[in-house]
């Protein structure tokens, strides 16, 4: 996909962050086009997690800005910019494990929907068809009537991914979408986010330390180390940058786009 024509939805300006004297983002810009998958990758305490945490508004910078679709996210509460259009997962994933998967996601739409003074169990017949739908769409519709905490992991990834579609996002940040998961898990998850991203044209940046993952599904890659950006192109781009190789990635690695059965 090509970057250059298609106009931002989210870029970041000059973006700086300190924690006392570390500089974890020390003036990173990037801009990402609308529907695009972008990885963002480094080595561990690169300042992916700050720059994401500042994309998001959990954190402020001490100088640069974010913008999502032309307009200043400054200062704006991480609510705020959710409701704005900016959804997130998290490495661990938040969910309520004592209420039912469905609950989950109803208790999502209830927020997004601003239904706060909805009480259960009178809130149980709200949003339930787009409940089921939202688990429908990533494969947890028979586990609707379960706790979550008897979920798997990795339904507990999914169910993580339907309930950061309750707000109909445009933009989605992924913290580590398939940490702690099997391979052929890993994979289902990703292609699933990548399959939804596509249909309904989110944009989509992840943070993510399996670098087959990384090569398999991002349209672009974007390297951070010591909290700039050290290259920023397509996976083939980043996979031959020599800095990369020597920083992060290892001399002799390789990484295909092809799927896992094809290459056993
Ligand atoms: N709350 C904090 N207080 C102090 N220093 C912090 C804090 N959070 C991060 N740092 C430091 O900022 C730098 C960037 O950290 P960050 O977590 O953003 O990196 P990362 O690329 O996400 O790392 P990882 O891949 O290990 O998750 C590191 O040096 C880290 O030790």
């Amino acid at each position: 996909m090509s970057c250059s024509l298609l106009p931002p939805v989210l870029e970041a300006r000059a973006l700086r962050k300190s924690y006392g004297g570390v500089v974890a983002v020390a003036g990173l810009s990037l801009s990402v086009p609308r529907g695009q998958i972008l990885a963002l990758i480094g080595p561990n305490g690169a300042g992916k997690s700050t720059t994401f945490n500042l994309l998001t508004g959990h954190l402020s910078p001490d100088s640069g800005d974010v913008l999502l679709n032309g307009q200043s996210l400054a200062g704006l509460p991480p609510r705020r910019i959710w409701r704005m259009g900016v959804g997130r997962t998290f490495q661990v994933a938040a969910t309520f494990g004592s209420m039912t998967v469905l609950e989950n996601i109803q208790m999502g739409l209830i927020s997004a929907h601003n239904r706060y003074r909805a009480l259960w169990p009178w809130a149980g017949a709200l949003y339930r068809d787009q409940a089921m739908a939202l688990l429908d769409l990533v494969g947890l519709g028979p586990l609707g009537p379960l706790p979550c905490a008897t979920l798997a992991y990795g339904d507990v990834k999914r169910l993580e991914l339907a309930l950061a579609l309750v707000n109909d996002p445009h933009v989605l940040l992924m913290d580590e979408p398939t940490a702690g998961m099997a391979l052929a898990e890993r994979e289902s998850v990703m292609e699933l986010t990548v399959t939804l991203a596509r249909q309904r044209t989110i944009t989509v940046v992840f943070t993510e330390h399996d670098m087959d993952v990384v090569f398999r599904h991002a349209d672009r890659v974007a390297v951070i180390n010591r909290g700039t950006l050290l290259a920023d192109g397509t996976p083939d781009e980043v996979q031959q940058n020599e800095q990369v190789r020597d920083v992060y990635l290892g001399r002799g690695a390789t990484y295909r786009k092809q799927a896992p059965d094809a290459e056993r």
